[in-house]
């Protein structure tokens, strides 16, 4: 290739990233086997992963309808044809989806998949069942600061007060919430969660208390319920409630001291009969001081308080978590179960998980996709967590490594099952220096990297075949 044609390749492939990210639909560009080669910021948030974990999973696990990788293998044209999305905790959109196949020379290439959500879930706000995924037995972890909060929010859920839980972001507020609808009285009633800080300023009121026809411009005809009245009966969970406006948390208080309230644009007083739960990772005392949070606001919601404690204050949990998620994620993409080096635990022990539950679900989610053989190594970890860990068990060897952060549109490019099979072989033509070529060595070397004599041998011929 010449210099101008990599620079034109360069600036393509730039300009294509470019053009997905201004596209608010969730878009997949995938080869002819239905492995993912692109994958928008709109993807990442309806699929709940990552764009580098999107990459190289296929389409049979992230839309649950086979037909659709029939017509990308048949380059066939589709327009609104109905699929189901499968999001990260495996629950079921309805969408439909667009297909525009590629061609290179005539022969099929792959596809670009733009998927829009079916008419019947975007507007079911009036009839969506609002249900819960999460119990206390999914709250996982032995620690005891994790028994003792189960201890007293299990006591707790069968009273209707108020409550208001506090801790980091990720280390699992809303599973608690779910957990103490569950266990409440009001548990066949909705639970309807609401993220303050994810809905414009100027959107939030309505969609708390509701609007009445003719409210304003652009208001529904008939009105719209607000998150209150849907909640009939059940729980309102008001996630991030630290991100809440001044002015409606003064109509919150209002609303939690009189038990009733007016949608907007309406005079009706409507009965609240809802128990609310709050949640924030912010520190609302100094929001007091500085006078961005009401006194007599967080008196009213600190009725219960409870606290979920971030992961690195109980990092004897950690060990239940893993064993949990490479189960969950190999179960879910079909990978054989794995077990980590002590050195690739210890990594994990000595991370401090700023990003909590959520970043080390994510980072077992990319294990998992990634790893090679059933041994979890130092190798296959992200930077973030690998620390100053170069290599495994003491050697010094240099280990190829997966890329730490999101890969660059250039390196997305091919990072594709060629990049995982050299990967592989660069792991093993490593081990094998490393231990020997001889009999013992190559069974030290199998040992090390989680696979079979046989499977080693297998590999190796393989790749002094390819010389
Ligand atoms: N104890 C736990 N055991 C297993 N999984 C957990 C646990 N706690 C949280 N999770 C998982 O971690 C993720 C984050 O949990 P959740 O959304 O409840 O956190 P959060 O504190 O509400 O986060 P945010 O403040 O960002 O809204 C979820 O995918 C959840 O399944």
């Amino acid at each position: 290739m010449t210099d101008q044609t990599i620079k034109e390749r360069k600036m393509l492939l730039q300009e294509v990233e470019g053009l997905l990210s201004l596209i608010t639909l969730p878009i997949l560009v995938v080869d002819t086997t239905g492995v993912v080669i692109h994958a928008n910021p709109a993807a990442e948030h309806v699929w709940q992963r990552s764009q580098v974990v999107l990459l190289n999973q296929t389409l049979q696990t992230l839309v649950g309808t086979p037909k659709l990788l029939e017509y990308v293998k048949k380059g066939k044209p589709l327009r609104d044809f109905s699929v189901e999305l499968i999001d990260g905790g495996g629950k079921r959109h309805a969408y439909l989806c667009r297909l525009h196949p590629l061609f290179v020379e005539r022969s099929v290439a792959g596809a670009i998949l733009q998927f829009t959500i079916q008419i019947k879930e975007a507007d079911s706000e009036k009839n969506r069942k609002f249900v819960t995924r999460y119990n206390f037995e999914d709250i996982r972890g032995h620690s005891p600061a994790i028994l003792a909060l189960k201890d007293q929010a299990r006591q707790i859920a069968r009273s209707d007060s108020t409550v208001l839980i506090r801790g980091e972001s990720g280390t699992g507020k809303e599973v608690l919430a779910q957990s103490i609808h569950r266990n409440s009285d009001r548990k066949e009633g909705p639970f309807v969660a609401i993220n303050c800080a994810a809905i414009p300023e100027a959107l939030l009121e309505s969609e708390l208390f509701g609007y009445e026809d003719g409210a304003f411009t652009g208001a529904k005809k008939g009105g719209k319920p607000g998150r209150f009245e849907l909640a009939l009966h059940g729980t309102l969970f008001l996630d991030e409630i630290g991100d809440m406006p001044q002015y409606l948390q003064a109509k919150l208080l209002r609303v939690l001291q009189e038990r009733r309230m007016e949608r907007v644009g309406g005079s009706e007083s409507i009965p609240v009969d809802v128990r609310l739960i709050a949640a924030t990772h912010k520190d609302l005392e100094s929001m007091i001081v500085s006078g961005q949070f009401r006194e007599d606001l967080f008196y009213r919601l600190n009725v219960i308080p409870l606290f979920v404690p971030p992961l690195r204050h109980r990092k004897e949990d950690l060990y239940d978590l893993i064993q949990f998620y490479l189960k969950w994620f190999g179960d879910r993409l079909g990978k054989e179960p794995k077990r980590f080096s002590t050195q690739a635990m210890k990594c994990f022990m000595d991370y401090h998980w700023p990003g909590n539950i959520r970043e080390l679900e994510n980072t077992l989610e990319y294990i998992v996709n990634l790893e090679i053989g059933d041994l979890v190594t130092i190798s296959s970890l992200p930077s973030t967590i690998r620390g100053n860990q170069t290599t495994d068990e003491g050697s010094s060897l240099p280990l190829h490594s997966f890329p730490p952060t999101y890969p660059t549109a250039e390196k997305r490019d091919v990072f594709s099952e060629r990049i995982l099979e050299q990967t592989e072989e660069q792991l093993i033509i490593d081990a094998v220096q490393r231990y020997g070529k001889n009999t013992e060595g190559k069974r030290k070397a199998a040992e090390y990297l989680g696979i079979s004599v046989a499977t080693l041998y297998r590999r190796l011929q393989k790749i002094n075949r390819k010389g």
